[in-house]
Parts: C-alpha cells; sequence; structure tokens
C-alpha cells in the first residue's frame, strides 16, 4: 500500500481491520447480544455503546488484524537502517518499539531478520500490558519479575529485554534483572521455552506450576508480576482461536472465577511496593474492571495509574469501584489498529499492620534501595538441592569443548538427566530448586551430547567461546531451509551468525557444515 492509499481514521488507525481470510472461510459472525451482555455486568458497571458503534465493533471483533513487528531493543537502528528512507517506521501509538509491517518486508515471518530475532511478531493490542509494564523504558532494568502465565513467551520476550543488561565480569556489577516465566500447561512449556532463548539473554528460568503453588514456594519475592490470564478470548475469535461461546455469560463467569484465584497468587507473589500488570484478550467486564475491583476490594491492592496510557482509560460507567476506573485500559478493534485487549496497573502497599507508612510505592522508588533488597532476595536459599549442579559429564565436555568451566565465576550448570542447563553467575540461587528450568545449554541422544539450539543464540559472554562461521544473506536463507552450507576454515560444532547475529548449529567435517539447526526454527 503506499503512503497516500494509507487512510487516516478518526481514531488514528492508518490500517483499517481486513476481513479474515482464514481458510475456513468467513469467520462466524460474533453474537451481537452476547457481546453487548458482557459490555454490561451487574455487579460492575457497563459500558454504553450507541447501537451503531455496537455493530462496527462485532464486525471488528471478526476481522483480521495485521501482527505488528515488537523490534528488539538493540536492534532498532539496524532494522531502521534496512527498511531505508523510503518506508519510515511507522510507530504503534502506545508502545513505539513496535511497528506496522513495512512494505519491504514481504513475509515478516520469514525473513532472516525474524529468525535471528531482531523482532517478535504479535497483535497490537499485546502490547497494551507491556506499555503498563513500561518494558519499553528502563524502568524495569534490574529487577525481578514473574510471568504466571507466560506461553507462548511473547510478553514474556519482552519483558526480559527489558531487565537485562549484558553481563559483565568486575567487582561493581550492579545487579542484573531476572525473570520467571511459569506456564503450567507442560506442553506449552516447550515454545515459551524457545521464544525466550530467542532474546540471547541468559537471565531466565521457566516453571510450570499451578500459581497457589508457585506462590507456596516463592512468598513475596519479586518486583513485578504480570498477569496476562487465561480468558474468554473474545479478541482471538478473528484469529480462529476462539469459539462463539467466548461471549456466554457461562464462560465468562468460568473465566473471572480462574482469574480471582489466579490473581490471588499473584498478590502472594509480589513483594510489599511491587507492581502487578493484569491483562487480557477478552472485553468482558467481569473479566476486566471487575478483576481490578476484586484487587482493590478483596486483595488491599492500589491502583497505579499511567500517565502515557490514558487515552485508553476504560469508558466503564457506574462502578462501584471508581478506584479502578483510574489504572485500567483498554483497546477496541474498531478504534485502535489491533485485535483488542485490556491491562491494568497496580501496586503492593508497602505497609502492614505492623508498619505505619502508608501509600502505594510506584516504579520510581529509589533504585539504589531496590537494589539492596533486590540483592537480599536473591540470596535467599530455600530447600536443598536435589540435583547436580556441580558436574558436567566428562564424556560432554569431551564431546563440546565448549562446555568446559573455564571460570566457576563465569557460569552454573546444572545437569538433569540427559540435559545440561547453564545458568548464568549472578542466577538467583532457587534456580536449582528441582521444579525450576534454567536455560538449556546441551542434551543427549543415547550417548552422544548435542548442543542445544538455546546455547547457539546466547548473546552473552558466557558462551563467548564457542567457535562461528559468519555467513552471507544467500548461505543464511540455504541454512535457515535446513540446507548444509559450505564450512571449510574449522571443524567440529560451530555456531552460524549473519551479521554477528547468532541462528543455529552446524557441524562441520572442514569441508561441509551439517545443519543442525532445531526443526522448529527453520523457514521453510
Ligand atoms: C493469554 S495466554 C498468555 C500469553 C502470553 N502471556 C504471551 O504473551 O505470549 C494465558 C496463558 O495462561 C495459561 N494458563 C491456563 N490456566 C492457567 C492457570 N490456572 N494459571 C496460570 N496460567 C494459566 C495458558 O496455558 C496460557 O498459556
Amino acid at each position: 500500500m503506499s503512503a497516500k492509499k494509507k487512510q487516516k481514521s478518526k481514531s488514528g488507525s492508518k490500517r483499517p481491520p481486513k476481513r479474515s481470510s482464514r481458510r475456513s472461510g468467513k469467520p462466524e459472525p460474533v453474537s451481537r447480544e452476547g457481546v453487548e451482555q458482557s459490555l454490561h455486568s451487574q455487579r460492575n458497571g457497563e459500558i454504553r455503546l450507541p447501537d451503531e458503534e455496537l455493530t462496527i465493533l462485532c464486525d471488528a471483533i471478526v476481522a483480521r488484524h495485521e501482527n505488528v513487528l515488537r523490534l528488539r531493543r538493540d536492534a532498532i537502528d539496524s532494522v531502521g537502517e534496512r527498511l531505508g528512507d523510503e518506508t519510515p517506521p511507522d510507530p504503534v501509538p502506545w508502545y513505539p518499539l513496535a511497528i506496522h509491517p513495512p512494505e519491504n518486508i514481504a513475509r515478516p515471518s520469514r525473513s532472516i531478520d525474524y529468525a535471528s530475532g531482531e523482532y517478535y511478531l504479535q497483535d497490537a493490542g499485546s502490547l497494551l500490558a507491556l506499555a503498563a509494564a513500561e518494558a519499553d523504558t528502563d524502568q524495569l532494568r534490574g529487577k525481578l519479575i514473574c510471568d504466571l502465565c507466560a506461553a507462548p513467551g511473547g510478553k514474556a520476550s519482552a519483558l526480559l529485554e527489558a531487565i537485562d543488561e549484558p553481563y559483565r565480569p568486575g567487582p561493581d556489577i550492579p545487579p542484573r534483572g531476572f525473570l520467571l516465566a511459569n506456564e503450567p500447561i507442560r506442553s506449552r512449556v516447550a515454545p515459551l521455552a524457545y521464544n525466550l532463548a530467542r532474546t540471547g539473554s541468559d537471565q531466565y528460568a521457566v516453571t510450570s506450576e499451578n500459581p497457589e503453588a508457585l506462590a507456596d514456594k516463592f512468598p513475596e519475592l519479586f518486583d513485578f508480576v504480570l498477569v496476562d490470564a487465561p480468558c474468554s478470548g473474545q479478541a482471538m475469535m478473528a484469529r480462529g482461536k476462539q469459539s462463539p461461546s467466548a461471549v456466554q455469560a457461562s464462560h465468562i463467569a468460568l473465566n473471572a472465577d480462574r482469574q480471582n484465584r489466579i490473581l490471588t497468587a499473584a498478590e502472594r507473589l509480589l513483594r510489599p511496593g511491587g507492581t502487578i500488570v493484569y491483562s487480557t484478550c477478552t472485553f468482558a467486564i467481569d473479566e476486566n474492571e471487575g478483576q481490578v475491583r476484586f484487587m482493590i476490594e478483596q486483595l488491599g491492592l492500589n491502583a497505579s495509574p499511567m500517565q502515557r496510557l490514558e487515552p485508553f482509560l476504560t469508558e466503564l460507567s457506574d462502578c462501584p469501584a471508581p478506584d479502578a476506573l483510574r489504572c485500567s485500559y483498554r483497546l477496541w478493534p474498531h478504534r485502535n489498529p489491533c485485535a483488542g485487549s485490556f491491562a491494568a496497573r497496580l501496586s503492593k502497599p508497602v505497609s502492614t499492620s505492623n508498619d505505619p507508612i502508608d501509600g502505594d510505592v510506584s516504579d520510581h522508588d529509589d533504585p539504589e534501595n531496590d537494589r539492596d533488597r533486590i540483592d537480599a532476595s536473591w540470596r535467599r536459599s530455600t530447600t536443598s538441592r536435589s540435583r547436580d549442579d556441580a558436574m558436567v559429564p566428562r564424556d560432554a565436555v569431551e564431546q563440546l569443548p565448549f562446555l568446559i568451566r573455564v571460570d566457576d565465576e563465569r557460569y552454573r550448570f546444572v545437569l538433569r538427566d540427559w540435559i545440561i542447563e547453564g545458568n548464568p553467575p549472578d542466577a538467583p540461587d532457587w534456580v536449582s530448586e528441582p521444579c525450576v528450568f534454567g536455560p538449556e545449554v546441551a542434551h543427549r541422544t543415547g550417548t552422544t551430547w548435542k548442543p542445544s539450539h538455546a546455547a547457539a543464540l546466547r548473546r552473552t559472554s558466557a558462551i563467548a567461546d564457542v567457535e562461528c562461521i559468519e555467513v552471507d544473506d544467500e548461505t543464511a536463507l540455504k541454512y535457515l531451509a535446513g540446507e548444509t552450507i559450505p564450512a571449510t576454515e574449522q571443524t567440529g560444532w560451530l555456531v552460524v551468525r549473519h551479521r554477528g547475529r547468532p541462528l543455529g548449529w552446524i557441524k562441520s567435517d572442514g569441508r561441509i557444515g551439517k545443519n543442525h539447526l532445531a526443526r522448529f526454527a527453520r523457514l521453510d
């Protein structure tokens, strides 16, 4: 589409939603009555939309919106350069680190930049929660974060980039941030781990626990908790991910009950003074502002409004908890160029019954105090370790020389059956807990140890000793399609890099590099 053709609508959207072109044909129309009912809650208030607007909303709910490119924080300049002057980036208004797909990236999910993690593709609506988390600023640097409902990792990977700084050995290093990404459904953990690895960071661990169990293990540990809750998913209907039952009252009530439980656990995970961001991809009041009311009235959290999100403040009327309206934000598919979403930001009061100081502590606390507190909590060791976190098997080191522990300060390996995980030296002690999975470095098939895909993607100095081969565009595309590539200079395991960015492994015999790119990372 040429710049001229782009129509700017009243709402500021340059891209009117397209009708879905799902393989199954036209999406089923959404029940207008159902949508209207979910915007009227007897308990929590209502959002009054004129008849005509309601019709437009129902159409927009089943219209497909293009994903946007959330750029890697350190890739803004390089991607901008490649886009050239012809295609100036078109940023998402509520999250400027993301841009609408430019003309000269024909298939954003098939580019080398995508494969090398220069950007993540997601609906612009899901960026509202990241804006509420300030993931596009430096406010999260050094923080201890839990993403409680994390798979497949769209938001977790942005949080990870926001907390991390490259590891530099030395005496006066400020603590880096650390992310615990939790996903209770086991089958969703692998894509989550993959998306975290794509960031190149190693400042994370993964758990697969129910929120209540996690809160029992790590009470009041985290500075920030994201609850991107499972919900009725009304905004996902255009993607065929939800059935029309998403607007049924019984379905909404079931989800609201589950959200209450998850939020209760989330509050327990949060340290006093910490921040929580709650988000959904649905329009139902009981799953949105109703949950914010629950957090304020039942869990004792405080609204933590954000000036930058004021244009998106909810328009709920007759809400019995006015405070809930100060920190609740909505995007609508007929007003904003996205599928729609909800996000709210709250904080846990610092005061306890023994502490006379009252009031919420915002994200702009004294960072030095924060660091002391983080230091203390990170050293907190819970139960005894049951895994062998001292020994990397000798055969693994023989087969994968990069596993040699040059310096204990640089790496902490954990052996878990046939997998070796590698935690950075400044990871919290609790990464050695049996329920916590660290970034994978190598795995064994039979008697053979192989380097893991995540290890190739690391951009930290800890695995800097790995040998690399730099390739051009053409070779990179061949490699990403699963083909062998020439590799005459070196032998053994090599990381393939394009413009200095890691893509995956090959094993070279001094002539040909056999392709060991994980199947799920291929562009075929
Ligand atoms: C909306 S999705 C999260 C999307 C993710 N934050 C992202 O940006 O990619 C909600 C996730 O919550 C998980 N979930 C389901 N039941 C849960 C529960 N009881 N507690 C926590 N998470 C749950 C789902 O499996 C799903 O992966």
